[in-house]
This record gives structure tokens, C-alpha cells and sequence, in this order.
């Protein structure tokens, strides 16, 4: 489907939409949907007109052009970076260019998986609390909803990792603060008529408020570690930030760019995180299988003590099942980009400004490289079923110079919460609760998940010790001869997973 040609084709074709608007009401009611839906009648690249004209993109080679070989052709639009910029400054998501380059070198080291084992510990002892906290809901025989209880964890996660344990008195205020920035932003991107925050409305005030209590306690933060910087380099990311100094230029981050860089992080990595962690929630239980598995192999590799970073290589299953949850509920189910300079996509002209979504959602799902895409399959990421996909066909993170610098941070994080929810709790989805998508800046539950739980028995945790199949993870290394590989097929699973309907607004 991604033909090219001598001669570039002037654009790519679209739905006419109404007169003027053009598509811009169908966005606004269900964007995933009229997206869908174009892509289904249209091919890989579809060009929406509108007030502000968009071209789809879906197609694996086409995501490799715009995110890996022609990158610096790229950026987000301004429009992105100035809206999102009002929260989180000039960090690492709304910088361009050389700027961008220079923080990325600055940022990335803390997130090298060799800076990340320290974290696994706070990860899981925060898991583990939560689960306990969940003995009350279970006594009582009452629910929960997954999405609330995973917000909170992994802002409570994210939170003691940048601050280490000064984070406890400052929890409330930062919880809702952050809540109300990303809510915030959220408006801010998926409205036409965006009212500049100086104008008195109650959600300006209210954003504002919140932008002060977080700007008050991160300056603090940051103020308390210059004045005792014998607490160590590496103590917490924000003290990993602070002492990594440009390896080009040598300079250390100031104040500002460090305030900039934490707001970023909670914006990036928080959202994200709880948004994959919930959709998992829900799959524990529609897919019995899958999680009888995934359990079965936790209770092999770790028993009843907490997982560690040693751990993770030997979670194969638990690696699949949450690569297989990122691909049909990528959190970021779209991003955007703008062109600098005209160019040619597909065999279509582009030109330059165009304003281009790129949307993980439909490449994840679409049969050209998938098989039964709507359903739940860990194993099809396992090295033999992985032969021949193309690298850009499985975009969560993103590719290219400017993937996520989360990634490993993030798959640690799912990882360890998965397997603590196994070790704990059967998790029941509360019959007739709507599974609703809210494509909103994440894909997100709209009625939440509610939930119900069933403690794991001890008979089930010492039965649970039997040999599971080993599976190999497509970007492991080869296993050796002899190695006892499941080479087969999962089965197809029973219940569709995709729980995609109409908004019911
Ligand atoms: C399941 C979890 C996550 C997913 C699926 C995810 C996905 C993504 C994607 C798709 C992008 C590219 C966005 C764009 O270019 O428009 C991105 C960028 C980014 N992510 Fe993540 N992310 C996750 C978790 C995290 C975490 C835990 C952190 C940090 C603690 C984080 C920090 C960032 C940052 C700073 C960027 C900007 C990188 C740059 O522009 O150089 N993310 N993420």
C-alpha cells in the first residue's frame, strides 16, 4: 500500500467533509473513529480538509521517513510546542533543533537502563503498598476503579524517583497540581479557540494556581540539593540531572532548565504509564489465559518476593504480555509533526507546514502486518513470529533519534507493577462496567475500569510452580541449540479485546 512514483501526486485523497469545516466535527466527535474509518476507505495516507488541514499517516515506511531518515525534517508543530510549553517550559518535549539535541544528551543518561536498577526498588515497594492498601476494598467486598489506583501509583512512582522520600509531604498538593496540568493541557490541544491564560476563566485560574504550587515545591527541591550536595550525585533523577553536565559543552542544567525538565518528566511519564497500566487491569480480565500464564511464571521466577531489576530478563511472558497491551492500547495513540521543507511521502506531495498526525493506533491494527489484529496474542512478539515485521509496524515509544527517553524507565515500571498484581490478586472486571476508549492526548477508559478482586490462594501459589513453556523475546539474543523454544501458535483468543464503541455523549 505505500506505492511510490516518478512524479509526485499533488496529495493524498480524503473524505470531502462539509463545506469550510470540512472533517472538523467528526474530529471533534470522535476523532479514533473518523480516523478508522478514513483509513479503511482511503489507504495509508488520508487528507482531511478542515480549518486546519490534516494528513493521516499509518503506513510503517512512512513512520520510518518522518521519524527515523528524514527526522530533522520533522518537528512538532509550533502550535504544539507553545500550547504544551505553558505547563512545562522549554524541556524536552517542546524543544527543537540544536536546543533539543543539547537537553537530549543532558537528559538521557538518567534513563540508560544502568541508571534505572535503583528505581526498581521504590517501584515495587510503591506496588506493594498499593496492594495492600486494597486489602480493605477486598474485605469489604466492594470495587475499584483500575484507572484512578494506577494515576495514583504512578505519580507516586515518578514523584519518589525525581524527589526521592521528600515526596511524602508534598503529596497531596503535587497529586491534584499535576492532575489539573494535564487536564489542562489536554483542553488546550483539542481546542480550536484557545484562550490565552491571562484571561480570567476558571480553568486559567485554576491552572495557574497549580502551576505555582508545583513551580513553589520544585524550586525548593532543587534549592535544598544545592545546599546539601553531599547527598549524593545519583540519590534520585533529580540529582542524576542536576550532576550531568553537557558531555559537548560541560555546562550544568540551571534552575529554570531543571524545573523545566521535572515538569516534563511528570507530564511525559505519569499519564502514560497509568493509562498502559490500566488497560493491563482490564486484560487480566478478559484474557484468563494470558494471565494464568503470566502468573504461572511469576510464581516460577520470583515466588512471593518482590521482582527486582535481576528479575526482569527472566520475565519473558510478563515482557510479552505488555508489549502485546502497547500495541493495542498505545497511550499515545497519535503524534504530531510539521514539516520544515516540502516533501514527498507515498508518492504524494507534501508541503512543507502541513500538519501531519501519525497515528500508532491503525498501524498497530492494521492485517497487512498483523494477524487478527483486534485480538490479544503476547506471543506474536516472540522472535520466530517477529520475522520479517517491519521495525516501524510497533511504534509505542515512538523511533528515531526522538523515541521516548522513558522507554526503558516506563517498561520497567509495567513490568514490575504486572508481576505484583499477579503475586496479590485475581482482578475481575465488575460485570456490564462500559469499556469505553477517550482518545483524549492519551487513550484513556472514559468510565474507568471497575474492578473486583479475589486474593491469589496459597494452594494456587504452590501450584503455580509448574514449568511454563519458554518464549524468547524477539529483541533477546538467539537461544542456543537445544534450547526448549515454543515454536507454535497461540491460539486465537476467545473474546474480541478491541472495545472500541461510539462515544456515548
Ligand atoms: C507506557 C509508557 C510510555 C509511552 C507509551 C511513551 C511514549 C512516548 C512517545 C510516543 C513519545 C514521543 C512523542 C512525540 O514525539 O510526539 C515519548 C516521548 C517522551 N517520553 Fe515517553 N512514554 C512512556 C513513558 C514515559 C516515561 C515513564 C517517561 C519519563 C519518566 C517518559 C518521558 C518522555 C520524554 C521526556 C519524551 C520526549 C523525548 C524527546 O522529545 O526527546 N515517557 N514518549
Amino acid at each position: 500500500m505505500a506505492a511510490t512514483s516518478s512524479v509526485p501526486r499533488p496529495g493524498p485523497p480524503g473524505p470531502r467533509g462539509l463545506p469550510l469545516l470540512g472533517s472538523a466535527l467528526d474530529f471533534r466527535r470522535d476523532p479514533l473513529r473518523t480516523f478508522v474509518a478514513a483509513w479503511r476507505d482511503h489507504g495509508d495516507l488520508v487528507r482531511f480538509r478542515g480549518p486546519v488541514p490534516v494528513i493521516l499517516v499509518t503506513h510503517p515506511d512512512h513512520l520510518k521517513h518522518i521519524l527515523a531518515d528524514n527526522f530533522a525534517n520533522y518537528p512538532h508543530p509550533d502550535d504544539f510546542n507553545r500550547k504544551v510549553s505553558v505547563s512545562v517550559g522549554e524541556g524536552l518535549v517542546t524543544s527543537e533543533g540544536e536546543e533539543w539535541q543539547r537537553q537530549r544528551r543532558t537528559v538521557a543518561p538518567s534513563f540508560r537502563r544502568e541508571s534505572l536498577e535503583r528505581f526498581a526498588g521504590v517501584m515495587a515497594d510503591s506496588a506493594g503498598r498499593m496492594l495492600d492498601r486494597w486489602e480493605a476494598t477486598h474485605r469489604r467486598g466492594a470495587s475499584l476503579d483500575a484507572r484512578v489506583e494506577m494515576q495514583s501509583l504512578t505519580l507516586e512512582i515518578l514523584a519518589r524517583c525525581l524527589f526521592r522520600a521528600d515526596w511524602s509531604a508534598d503529596a497531596l498538593a503535587l497529586g491534584d497540581a499535576v492532575r489539573i496540568q494535564l487536564e489542562h493541557i489536554n483542553a488546550k490541544l483539542i481546542s480550536v479557540a484557545d484562550l490565552p491564560e491571562r484571561v480570567p476563566t476558571r480553568r486559567n485560574r485554576e491552572f495557574l494556581a497549580a502551576r505555582r504550587v508545583l513551580d513553589e515545591t520544585v524550586y525548593r527541591l532543587i534549592a535544598e540539593r544545592r545546599r546539601h550536595p553531599d547527598q549524593g550525585a545519583d540519590a534520585d533523577l533529580l540529582s542524576m540531572l542536576m550532576h550531568t553536565a553537557d558531555p559537548e559543552t560541560g555546562q550544568l542544567m540551571t534552575d529554570r532548565q531543571l524545573r523545566d525538565q521535572v515538569m516534563t518528566l511528570f507530564i511525559a511519564g505519569h499519564e502514560t504509564v497509568a493509562a498502559t497500566l490500566s488497560w493491563i487491569c482490564y486484560l487480566l480480565s478478559a484474557q484468563p489465559a494470558a494471565t494464568q500464564r503470566a502468573r504461572q511464571e511469576v510464581f516460577q521466577v520470583l515466588g512471593d518476593r518482590p521482582p527486582t531489576m535481576a528479575d526482569l530478563p527472566q520475565l519473558k511472558y510478563l515482557k510479552l504480555f505488555v508489549q502485546e497491551a502497547l500495541r493495542l492500547y498505545p497511550p499515545l495513540w497519535q503524534v504530531a509533526r510539521m514539516p520544515l521543507r516540502d516533501d514527498r511521502l507515498g508518492g504524494y506531495h507534501i508541503p512543507a507546514g502541513s500538519f501531519l498526525l501519525l497515528n500508532t493506533y491503525i498501524t498497530h491494527r492494521n492485517p497487512e502486518f498483523w494477524d487478527n489484529p483486534e485480538g490479544f496474542d503476547p506471543e506474536r512478539f516472540t522472535r520466530e513470529r517477529s520475522a520479517g515485521r517491519p521495525r516501524y509496524a510497533y511504534v509505542p515509544y515512538v523511533g528515531g533519534p526522538r523515541n521516548c527517553v522513558g522507554l526503558a524507565f516506563a517498561n520497567m515500571e509495567l513490568t514490575i507493577v504486572l508481576a505484583s498484581l499477579l503475586q496479590r490478586y485475581h482482578l475481575n472486571l465488575v460485570p456490564g462496567h462500559p469499556i469505553v476508549m477517550q482518545p483524549d492526548i492519551s487513550l484513556r477508559a472514559r468510565y474507568g475500569i471497575r474492578m473486583t478482586l479475589r486474593e491469589v490462594t496459597a494452594e494456587e501459589r504452590s501450584t503455580a510452580g509448574e514449568p511454563a513453556p519458554v518464549v524468547v523475546p524477539a529483541d533477546e539474543p538467539a537461544p542456543g541449540a537445544g534450547c526448549p523454544v515454543a515454536h507454535g501458535r497461540a491460539e486465537p483468543q476467545q473474546a474480541p479485546v478491541c472495545p472500541y464503541r461510539p462515544a456515548a455523549d
